[in-house]
This record gives structure tokens, sequence and C-alpha cells, in this order.
């Protein structure tokens, strides 16, 4: 049998399970390196560009604003205005609910000199619209505004300036040279104009680009590389990024969350492609497994068996005949019906020759009868079938075959022997008994369901049938042709239903034949009587 990892379906197991390990393992590891990564760059890039869009959102809402100062900037009205020549100016244009529809926090007038000579606004702590000449007072609430801009308005080139404000509030802010309405100049000083990054303004931009918006102020360093920063929960991708700020210190960040749903889609239809691919390589490899076993290891297995059997047939019978190969194999049309066929071939020839080779172990190939071997099996066979039947045997013997021997020579007696043989089994024939040759010039004779006087009677017929073949014996002391002795008994008279007490009884007649004067039948039985 063949065992452990030798064995053809192990190995087959091992093997293919060592593929699925691979391949899946393989697909994880493609899953893990290098899809994965690839969806997690896109999202980043995702990420990059969403924040790129809001602030190019916040950037138009900046240039918006900066045309709105620009407009009032370059407005012959407000030219006359900062040099103190439009009275009216203040009251005409001003009011909380302009600044309100304006969505504008805060508008300053500065001089030529940088100074501020008007202050407009409404208050982000308290809402309270206050209007003042310099930034003082009610309009106190605008001055670090006012500061931090001031140092820049000599660079403010004709068309404006627009920048992010982080400090006080992050918010967006505008500044304009006053110039007539033909951009005449002298410049007579600038308009500021700021715009608070409020709840209203980030609804705004959140309208805009349809994601979530959070723009807050901040001391500068708190995000050290102003790098994009991404922050992945299961679901949403948390991105902030740093919106540039002409506030010294201070910092504008820019946060968003983005939803994962292309990446998780993405995920889940390749793990869906992975587990399929799996498990369609498990269900392939399980029957691969199956065709193999059914279709090769089966009939390999079923042929081991067979001729394993035979071994122990072989070694158990004559001759080793062997049996048929299974008709299951044998009707096989691939190359195991193939193999069946010619091994069947193979035993029919090795069946014929032990069957010639056992017929000539049982046969003397002097006179062809069968030989003591066949004669000891057909009598144990014969005894072996039943108690009941009643079995005789003779014992023949050749009167003074030495002598013929000596008189005639070795090839004559083989002749001799020969004719023996014949007259005996003419004078036997259709009786159905064994023949047989069991010695030089010695034979015995086998007679089944026969009663002891029935075979003497036929011992009688074949004394005489073989005197009567006058076969010369000038040597003979008793006859001048051949003669026999015989003795003959049966199983009843025999001491016990063997075959050894059966040729011992016969034997004994056979001797009594003999120290009687030979060429005469003797028959024994039971107890010691001698006839
Ligand atoms: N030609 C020939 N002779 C054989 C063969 N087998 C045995 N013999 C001879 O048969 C003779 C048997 O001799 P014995 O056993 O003395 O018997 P016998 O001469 O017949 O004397 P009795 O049986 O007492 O009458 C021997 O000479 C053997 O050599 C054989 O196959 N061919």
């Amino acid at each position: 049998m063949t065992s452990g990892f030798h064995s053809l379906i192990r190995r087959f197991v091992a093997y293919l399970g060592t593929l699925l390990v691979v391949a899946v393992s393989a697909l994880f590891l493609i899953d893990h390196f290098v899809f994965a990564p690839a969806l997690m760059r896109e999202e980043v890039a995702l990420a990059n560009k969403e924040l790129l869009r809001i602030e190019n959102s916040l950037n138009q809402n900046r240039a918006a604003l900066m045309a709105h100062v620009r407009d009032w900037a370059h407005w012959d009205d407000t030219y006359e205005f900062i040099q103190g020549q439009h009275t009216t100016y203040a009251d005409a244009n001003f009011s909380k609910e302009m600044f309100e529809d304006l969505h504008t926090q805060l508008m300053v007038f500065f001089d030529a000199e940088g100074a501020p000579a008007f202050v407009a606004g409404i208050d982000p702590e308290t809402n309270a619209y206050s209007l003042c000449t310099r930034a003082m007072g009610p309009c106190e609430w605008a001055e670090p505004m006012v500061k931090s801009v001031r140092p820049i308005l000599a660079d403010v080139p004709d068309s404006g300036l627009s920048f992010n404000l982080a400090h006080p509030r992050a918010s967006l802010a505008a500044i304009a040279p006053i110039l007539r309405t033909d951009r005449q100049g002298p410049r007579k000083g600038w308009l500021l104009t700021i715009r608070l990054i409020d709840a209203r303004l980030t609804n705004l931009l959140e309208e805009q680009t349809g994601l979530p918006v959070q723009i807050l102020a901040q001391p500068a360093g708190s995000q050290s590389d102003h790098q994009i920063n991404l922050q992945r929960s299961d679901d949403a991708l948390r991105s902030s990024h740093y919106l540039r700020s002409d506030t010294p210190g201070y910092d504008l960040i820019l946060n968003t969350r983005i939803p994962r749903d292309r990446f998780k889609a993405g995920t889940e239809t390749f793990r869906y492609a992975l587990s399929w691919t799996a498990a369609l390589l498990i269900a392939v490899i399980g029957l691969v497994l199956l065709l193999l076993f059914t279709v090769v290891l089966r009939p390999l297995s079923q042929f081991i068996r067979f001729t394993s059997n035979q071994h122990t047939f072989e070694s158990t019978t004559n001759f080793g005949e062997l049996s048929r190969v299974p008709s299951s194999l044998l009707i096989r049309k691939d190359e195991f019906g193939k193999l069946a066929r010619h091994f069947q071939r193979m035993i029919n020839r090795q069946n014929n020759q032990a069957k010639t080779l056992k017929a000539l172990s049982m046969q003397d190939p002097l006179t062809t009868l069968p030989n003591r071997r066949k004669y000891d099996a057909t009598l144990e066979q014969q005894l072996a079938e039943g108690d009941e039947k009643e079995l005789s045997a003779m014992m023949v013997d050749i009167d003074h075959f030495k002598k013929y021997n000596d008189q005639y020579g070795h090839q004559a007696g083989d002749v001799c022997l020969v004719k023996v043989a014949e007259g005996m089994q003419k004078s036997l024939e259709g009786t159905g008994f064994l023949i047989a040759r069991t010695g030089g010039e010695e034979f015995s004779v086998l007679m089944p369901n026969t009663s002891l006087d029935v075979a003497t009677r036929y011992a009688e017929k074949l004394r005489k049938a073989v005197e009567e073949l006058a076969l010369i014996h000038e040597a003979s002391p008793m006859a001048s042709v051949v003669t026999l002795s015989v003795g003959v008994t049966s199983t009843r008279e025999a001491e016990t239903r063997s075959a050894t007490a059966l040729m011992r009884s016969a034997d004994k007649a056979l001797y009594a034949a003999k120290a009687n004067g030979r060429n005469r039948v003797f028959c024994y039985r039971k107890p010691e009587a001698v006839v």
C-alpha cells in the first residue's frame, strides 16, 4: 500500500492546496500593496482637488469683494469725500442695512497720509452699527484691523490688493487707492473693506462646493509644514489645508470632510472579486481533485487491490492461475481500460500455461495415465466428499517385470508398460474409474461409489484383459505372457476411512496375491480376512 506523502491523492491535495494558498495570498498581497495604496493615492489627489476647489471659491468671493472696493475707491464722489468736499456722502451711502446687504463688516477710508479718516461698520461682538471719523470711540473695535493694514498701504497698486486676514478674526480684506473714476491721480487715500469669514460665508462656500467647510485662524506654526493634512476614518477623510494669510504670526486653516464612498466602493468591489476568485479557485481545485479521484485514483486503487489479491491467490494455488481482471476495469475506454485488457490477455496466457503445467504435473509422461500426485489428490477429494459412499481401490503390479527388463531390455520394458496401461484403460472403459501409474511397474485404480464385490469383479476383468494381451514374457517363471497381481479393498474394509489406511489395505491384498502365486486378484476384508 502506498502511504504518507507518497500517496498520489495526498500529493495532489498538498500541491493543489499549496497552489490555492499561493494564489489567495497573491491576491491579498495585490490588494494590500498595490490596489489599496493606489486607491489611497487617488484619495489624496481628490482631497487636494477638493480643498483647491474650496479655496478657489473663497478666492472668488474675495475677488468680488475686491471688485466692490475698486468700484467705491474709483468713484468721483469718494475722491471728493476723502478730501472733505462731499458732505452728504456718508449719510447718503452708509447704513447698517447696506453693510448687511453687501455682507461686509467694515469700511475704512484712509487719507493720503494713511491715517484712517472715516470708519464705518458693524461690530461683530455687539452687532452694533457705528460710523466714526477715526477708529476710536464707538469704532474702536475696528482698530486692530486698521492697524494690521496700515503698513502695506503704500505698496497697494492702482488695481487694488486683496488678501486674507487671520487676526483678530479670519476675514477677507480688499484695499484699493482712491482715484477719480477715470483712474487719474493723484491718490487721495485708500479704501479698505473687510468681510468676515463667518458662518454666512462658510455656508455660501458649502453651497458652492457641496462640501462641509470650516476656516479657522490660529497662531502660526501649529500646523508645521503647511502641507495637506489627512485623517482617515471608516467613512470619511478629514482634510485640512493651510490658506495663505497676510497676518504675520497667524495662519488660516481650511478644513473639510470628504466622504470615502469611492474608496469604499472600490475596496468592496475588489474584495468581492477577491472572494469570488478565491471561492472559484477552491471550487476548481476541489473539482480537479474529484475528477482526479474518480478518473485516475479510484481505478488505480482498484487495479492495485486486484493485483495484490492476485499475489495472495497465486501463492495459495497451484501453478499460479490468476483470476479475471474486474469487468468494471475491462469495459473502460480510457488508458486504464487498455491496460486492463492487456493485463487480461497476459493473465489468459499465463492461465493456459499454468493449466498445461498442472496437467503435465498430474500425468505420467510414459503411459499418459494420471500419476501418483493426481491419484492421491483425487483420493483425498473423494474421501472428503462424504462418509456414506463406499470407495474401493485396487493396487496392480506387473509380475516379474525386472526379469522382463532383463530379458528384453529397458526400452522394451517401457513399451510393455504402455501396452499394459492401454489394456487396463480399455478393460475399464466407461466406468469412470481413475487408473493411475503410481510406481515403476505399479498401477492403482480408484473406484468411487463401488462396493468391494463389484470392485473385485472389475479387478478380475482387468487382470484377464492384460493376460489376454498376450505380451510374451519368456523370462516369467509362472506364465509365458505378461500377467498382473491385483490387491483390492474398500473404505468399508480399511481400518479407518483414510487414504493411508485404504492403500495400506490394498497393498496387503496385493502382497497376498503375490505371495499366493501371482497372476491373481486378492481382496482385503476386515478383520484380516484375506480370501
Ligand atoms: N522399463 C522400465 N522398467 C521399470 C520402470 N520403472 C521400474 N522399472 C523396473 O521394474 C522392476 C521392478 O522390479 P521388482 O520391484 O523387483 O519387481 P518384479 O520384478 O516385478 O517382481 P515382483 O513384483 O515380485 O513380481 C525393476 O527392475 C525396475 O527397474 C520403467 O519406467 N521402465
